[in-house]
């Protein structure tokens, strides 16, 4: 058995509150048993305004946030994917919203950067990532010991081509910060879609909860397995969701339903 844990955040615009809260979880998660630990979006630095996420955007390589989740993974030998964290870019006023993995040695094995950018305007409420966001232009995938993890970042659950192109896996991880309102709405069916499609497990990281900023994010960070159920559940609040990789399940699930290799385009 694989043991996968999802965290699920309310995090403030205060990074050292935040590196503080991730590691008190990710150690809950590791003391039940976690062997690889998934972060939400932005889990350091969601609540800080655009100009303060370009400072303290990291270059590739160096930088605290980089720092703190490649020592934990080495302390608690574990995969570590670092939910989502600003990397500088050639652009002075915009990041990039990359995922970054760790390995039990500390080491950095993946990197995923955000390619579809949210926008939505619906009465007061309104995002336009495209404003602040460089976007990424290639599939993330890495080699866990159970198997192929395809990465992914919050909105681009809504275009499962972006699934298809990341071929057999046997997770699929999104870190989010999905907002409540499309959240409430869709986040649950779009997730067990891509699990169902895709016949494979989904773990999924979200922030959850009403943040000092007066923001509010749907939470429901959960586990999907390949049949499309829902194994486990954290609906609102700070907290760690965990559940097994069973791949003779999963390979079960694939024998008699057999809608991977029946693809034609
Ligand atoms: O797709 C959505 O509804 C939410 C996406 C989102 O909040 C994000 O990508 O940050």
């Amino acid at each position: 058995m694989n043991t996968v844990a999802a965290i699920q955040m309310i995090s403030s615009p205060s990074v050292s509150d935040n590196l503080a809260t991730a590691r008190r979880l990710v150690s809950q998660a590791v003391q039940d048993g976690a062997q690889l630990v998934l972060l939400p979006e932005y889990w350091a630095i969601m609540g800080l305004n655009d100009s303060d996420k370009v400072k303290v955007a990291e270059p590739l390589g160096s930088g605290p946030i980089q720092d703190f989740m490649s020592s934990l993974a080495r302390e608690l030998k574990i995969w570590l994917i670092g939910g989502t964290l600003p990397l500088a870019s050639e652009d002075a006023e915009k990041v990039i919203n990359t995922t970054l993995v760790y390995n039990p040695q500390g080491e950095h094995v993946g990197r995923y950067d955000k390619i579809h950018l949210f926008g939505f305007t619906k009465g007061t409420e309104s995002y336009n990532e495209s404003k602040t966001i460089v976007p990424g232009q290639h599939v993330g995938v890495f080699d866990a010991p159970f198997g192929k993890v395809g990465l992914s970042v919050c909105y681009d659950l809504r275009f499962p081509e972006l699934f298809r192109a990341m071929g057999p896996v046997a997770l699929i991880v999104l870190p989010a910060a999905f907002t409540y309102t499309t959240g409430m709405a869709h986040w649950e069916i779009l997730l067990r879609a891509r699990a169902i499609e895709n016949q494979c497990y989904v773990l999924a990281a979200a922030q959850g909860g009403i943040h000092p900023n007066g923001r509010r994010t749907w939470g429901h960070s959960m586990l999907i397995d390949p049949w499309g159920a829902v194994k486990a559940v954290l609906p609102e609040g700070e907290g760690v969701v965990r559940g097994e990789i069973d791949l003779a399940y999963m390979d079960g699930v694939r024998e008699s339903l057999p809608a991977l290799k029946h693809r034609t385009m």
